[in-house]
């Protein structure tokens, strides 16, 4: 006997009733549960401050998790990221990567780098697991090589993000994921009205994305939004 209900199966209305109690009760507490459901360490708070004092977003601890488990799910061994910042989003990279992985991290801010090479030390990732290029991503990622990287993350200038998506496309290995952090840009991608250069370019970004007939995307509604996808 099939497991599957057949087609003209019923929900009854009391079974519909408690599943969309369960499904919308209270959203926002469920995404607060879900944002802080991989707690952070020392380490990782002490990046989240430097980053603040800096007046640097950070990404959220739920994807910061994303992260992680993003990198552990294609057994990362060389990751790229654009957008160094303080640390927090290189930290849960390193989690999720193999012992022996890389992370080579790109920012044109070297007193940055310098915040998050402390936070690295700090959460225990000896100093040869981090490569710190410091630089423009479109002046670096050119030298970085072809089909060499498990993942690229992508959380530099918004405004280049086509150009990102063009050189991950380059430096993925068929299989290798890349990611674009804040793609909601606080719920401005969606909205009708007017809207700055950056979300024109996340919106094109997004199409290119989903029409990519190189691409297995999805988009993952943790922090301001995970664009993913993997290469074929
Ligand atoms: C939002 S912060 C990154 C935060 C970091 N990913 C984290 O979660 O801890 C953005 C960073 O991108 C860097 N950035 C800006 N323009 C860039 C560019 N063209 N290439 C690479 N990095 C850039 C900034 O200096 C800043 O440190």
């Amino acid at each position: 006997m099939s497991r599957f209900p057949a087609p003209t199966d019923t929900v009854t209305p009391r079974q519909s009733r408690g599943q969309e109690r369960v499904i919308t009760g209270n959203r926002q507490t469920s995404w607060a549960f879900a944002d802080a459901f991989v707690a952070e360490d020392e380490a990782l708070r002490w990046a989240r401050d430097r980053a603040r004092e800096a007046g640097l977003r950070s990404v959220s601890p739920g994807t910061g998790a994303a992260l992680r488990l993003l990198a552990a799910t294609v057994d990362a061994k060389a990751v790229a990221e654009i957008g160094t910042g303080a640390g927090v989003s290189g930290i849960h990279l390193l989690h999720g990567m193999r012992p022996d992985g890389v992370l080579t991290t790109v920012d044109p801010e070297p007193d940055r780098q310098q915040f998050a090479r402390q936070a690295f030390r700090a959460a225990g990732f000896a100093s040869n697991r981090a490569r710190f290029i410091p630089g423009r991503a479109l002046d670096v990622l050119p030298r970085l090589a072809d089909a060499g990287y498990d993942l690229v993350f992508c959380d530099g200038d918004r405004l280049e993000c086509l150009d990102y998506l063009a050189e991950s496309l380059r430096l993925l290995r068929p299989g290798g994921l890349v990611a674009f952090e804040g793609v909601f840009a606080d719920g401005r991608t969606m909205d009708s009205g007017p809207q700055p250069a950056e979300v024109g370019r996340l919106r094109e970004l997004l199409r290119a994305v989903r029409e990519s007939q190189d691409l297995v995307p999805s988009l993952l509604p943790v922090g301001d939004g995970l664009l993913c996808a993997v290469k074929r």
